[in-house]
């Protein structure tokens, strides 16, 4: 049986066995307050230690299907700069994050396709001094550069509005953030600081504890929240100009579906750790800027 469900199960009988000596002791009156707080900390512990199992569980398991996808999709030869082939096992990664959250800040900005991430993002980056990475594009320049042995297969991910397998997305994003370390100067810049607006990203629950273990930890994740006609109207629109294969019907529906099964909890789990500022993003474009200034000057006052 597996450790974790071994655990489990010796609390809950620890926790059945407090109770039994709780209600025995309770009719002989002697000690009963204390048996009784003896057993209400051993369940609680318990509980504890069930919600936190769960988590773990879930991460081996996203950990492990990582394994499972990148090994077929990207052999050990992979050829994206830099990229470890053992960087996609990280159940057995125990080093530190290679920028650290005290001196480097990482917001994730989230939302559905079409939310207005990317504006917001480019209007912020101008007001704060941040460096804007958008996964999407740093997906879509990989996938165009001649002779990546994977652009066919980012382009079939994003056509089929999926998700790339993450220690790809999460190198990527690693160089373009090295890079930047090296050249970026100004405010927020100076003594090996450096502010990240990474927009589009983490998609999924593992890309999420992938990059927080090994890259950044990140400070905080700006949810920009809209209805689902909006967003259609938006791209649609957007296709017009974007020239970008997913901006049609088809694959926009595809990307709303992968947004709500695979983005929506991530998003949870950062709710839970207190990190997301949820902003309604239906307003007018500087309207949401407003709000979106305020969220950000609130974190680094
Ligand atoms: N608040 C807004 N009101 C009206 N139009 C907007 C607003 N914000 C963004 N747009 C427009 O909607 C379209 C989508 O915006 P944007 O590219 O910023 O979204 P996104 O969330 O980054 O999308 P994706 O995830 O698909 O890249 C763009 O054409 C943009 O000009
Ligand atoms: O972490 C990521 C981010 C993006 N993708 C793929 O790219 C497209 C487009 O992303 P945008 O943020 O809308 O530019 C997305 O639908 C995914 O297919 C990804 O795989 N991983």
């Amino acid at each position: 049986m597996p450790l974790l469900s071994q655990t489990t199960l010796s609390l809950r009988r620890l926790r059945v066995g407090a109770c039994a000596i709780a209600i025995r002791s309770r009719r002989q009156h002697a000690r009963a307050p204390i048996l009784f707080s003896f057993s209400v900390c051993l369940w609680l512990h318990s509980v504890s230690s069930t919600t936190s199992s769960n988590v773990e569980r879930q991460l081996i398991r996203h950990r492990s299907s990582l394994d499972n996808t990148t090994t077929l999709l990207f052999p050990p030869d992979t050829e994206i700069s830099n990229l470890n082939p053992n960087q996609s096992n990280m159940a057995e990664s125990t080093s530190s994050p290679v920028f650290g959250a005290e001196k480097v800040t990482v917001i994730y900005v989230l939302g559905g396709p079409g939310a207005g991430k990317g504006t917001q993002c480019s209007k912020l980056v101008d007001a704060f001094g941040f460096c804007h990475l958008s996964a999407g594009d740093l997906l879509r320049e990989e996938q165009n550069r001649e002779g990546s042995q994977y652009g066919e297969m980012i382009r079939t991910y994003i056509r089929e509005g999926t998700i790339v397998p993450s220690h790809v997305t999460i190198k990527l994003l690693e160089n373009a953030m090295t890079e930047e370390m090296k050249k970026k100067t100004g405010d927020g810049w100076v003594d090996g600081r450096g502010r990240f607006l990474i927009d589009g990203f983490p998609r999924k629950i593992d890309q999420a504890i992938g990059f927080d273990e090994t890259v950044c930890l990140a400070s905080l994740v700006i949810f920009f929240n809209t209805s689902e006609d909006v967003m259609l109207e938006r791209l649609l629109e957007r296709a017009k100009t974007s020239g970008r294969e997913d901006d049609n019907v088809e694959t926009i529906r595809k990307r709303f579906r992968t947004y709500n099964e695979q983005t929506m909890p991530v998003i949870e789990h950062y709710r839970t750790l207190n990190k997301v500022a949820e902003i309604d993003s239906t307003a007018a474009v500087e309207e949401v800027y407003h709000v979106a200034c305020a969220t950000v000057t609130n974190l680094f006052s």
